[in-house]
C-alpha cells in the first residue's frame, strides 16, 4: 500500500502540492482528476523521485520511499508515446530497460515476447514507432513501462493524444491489462470522463489539495463541496435553505424540490433527473429554452429561469422536443436532489 502524507511542494509563490494525503491499495487502479494547474504532475513526480517535497512522507508498504533514489523505486513512469525510440524497433524499444539493467539476453527475450503478446503487438514486433498508428505506439510505450515489473506504474495523461476512437478503446485495454499484470496503477488526468471510467477509485485535486477521494459512482452521487460537483459531471448547484418540511428555499426563485432539512447550503441536481413537465401544479421552475446539443442517445438542453445566474441543464433521451426559445416547465423528484456543502444551520 501507498500511503502519502501531509506532501507539501511549493515553488516560489506556487503550493503546488499543500498537505496531500492518500492512500492507494495494492493492486487498485487509482485516478487523480483535476484542472490544469492543480498539482497532479507534481505529485506524480514526487511518487517516481523526481521531485523531492518540502515537507510530507511517502511509504510503500510502510518503507519509506523519498529516501530512494528514482532508480531504485519499484514505481515505474510511463512516458508519452512520443518519447519512444524511432530509430529501434518495436522490441528493441521495449528490450532498452532490462538491457540497461543488464538482464540476460535470454531473460529479456522471453519477458519482452510475453509483454508483446499481453499488449497485442507479437506481429509488430520488428516494425519501428512510424510504422504504427497512435494506439499502437501507446502499447509499445505501455510495454516499455510495464516489462520492468514495476510495483507501481505511474501514467501521466496516458491517453491524451489519442482521437476518441481510440482513446474509448485504449481504455478498455488498459483496464484489462491492469487487471492482468495486478501491478498499481495512479494515472493522471484532467478528463473526468476518462477517470470514471479507468478506475477504481478517484481522488480530485484543487489547488494542491485533495478536495475528495470516492469510487467513481460515489463521486457522482454525493459530491462533497461545490468545486466537486462543478468538475464531476454536469450538474446544477442551487443555494438556499433547506426546510424542515422538505425543499430548497432558494432566494427569488422559489422552493425546489429537495430532501427535508435545516441548513443553509448549496444543493446539486444532476440534468439527468431533470424532466421537461406541463405547466402548472407539477412544475417546479420555468424558463426558455437558451440551447440544444443533440448527443446522439441523449440530448441535453440548457434552460435559462429568471432569478438564477445559470441555465438549468437536463439530459433528455433521444432528440429534444422542444425547439431553442420555447417557454417550457421542469421538474424533479426532492430525493434527486442532493446536499453538496452546507454555509450555515437554520436556528
Ligand atoms: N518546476 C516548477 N517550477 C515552478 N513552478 C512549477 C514547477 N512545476 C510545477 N509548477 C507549478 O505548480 C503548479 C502545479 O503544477 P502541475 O504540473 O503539478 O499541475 P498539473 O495539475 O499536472 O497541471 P497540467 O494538467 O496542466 O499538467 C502549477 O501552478 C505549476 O505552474
Amino acid at each position: 500500500m501507498i500511503r502519502i502524507h501531509a506532501v507539501t511542494r511549493r515553488f516560489g509563490e506556487v503550493t503546488a502540492l499543500d498537505g496531500v494525503s492518500l492512500e492507494i491499495e495494492e493492486g487498485e487502479f487509482f485516478a487523480l482528476l483535476g484542472p490544469s494547474g492543480c498539482g497532479k504532475t507534481t505529485l506524480l513526480r514526487v511518487l517516481a523521485g523526481f521531485e523531492t517535497p518540502d515537507s510530507g512522507t511517502v511509504t510503500l508498504d510502510g518503507q519509506d520511499l523519498l529516501g530512494v533514489p528514482a532508480h531504485r523505486r519499484p514505481v515505474n513512469l510511463m512516458f508519452q508515446s512520443y518519447a519512444l525510440f524511432p530509430h529501434m524497433n518495436v522490441e528493441k524499444n521495449i528490450a532498452y530497460g532490462l538491457a540497461r539493467e543488464g538482464l540476460a539476453r535470454a531473460e529479456i527475450g522471453e519477458r519482452v515476447a510475453a509483454v508483446l503478446a499481453t499488449v497485442g503487438l507479437t506481429a509488430h514486433a520488428r516494425r519501428r514507432p512510424h510504422q504504427l498508428s497512435g494506439g499502437q505506439r501507446q502499447r509499445v510505450a505501455l510495454a516499455r513501462a510495464i516489462v520492468k515489473r514495476p510495483r507501481v506504474l505511474l501514467l501521466d495523461e496516458p491517453l491524451s493524444a489519442l482521437d476518441k476512437q481510440v482513446r474509448a478503446e485504449m481504455q478498455l485495454e488498459l483496464k484489462r491489462l491492469q487487471h492482468q499484470v495486478g501491478i498499481t496503477f495512479l494515472v493522471v488526468t484532467h478528463d473526468q470522463e476518462e477517470a470514471m471510467s479507468l478506475a477504481d477509485r478517484i481522488a480530485v485535486l484543487d489547488r494542491g489539495r485533495v478536495q475528495q477521494v470516492d469510487t467513481p459512482v460515489e463521486l457522482y452521487r454525493h459530491p462533497r463541496g461545490r468545486f466537486v460537483a462543478g468538475f464531476v459531471g454536469a450538474n446544477n448547484v442551487f443555494s438556499g435553505r433547506l426546510l424542515p418540511s422538505g425543499g430548497l428555499d432558494v432566494p427569488g426563485v422559489g422552493v425546489l424540490p429537495a430532501p427535508a432539512g435545516k441548513a443553509a447550503g448549496l444543493v446539486g441536481v444532476r440534468p439527468e433527473s431533470i424532466r421537461l413537465a406541463a405547466q402548472g401544479a407539477d412544475a417546479h421552475l420555468h424558463g426558455t429554452v437558451l440551447d440544444i446539443s443533440y448527443f446522439g442517445g441523449s440530448s441535453r438542453i440548457a434552460v435559462t429561469v429568471p432569478g438564477l445566474d445559470r441555465p438549468v441543464l437536463l439530459t433528455v433521451p433521444g432528440p429534444a422536443t422542444v425547439t431553442s426559445g420555447a417557454r417550457v416547465a421542469l421538474s424533479w423528484d426532492p430525493e434527486s436532489a442532493v446536499l453538496i456543502e452546507t454555509t450555515g444551520d437554520t436556528p
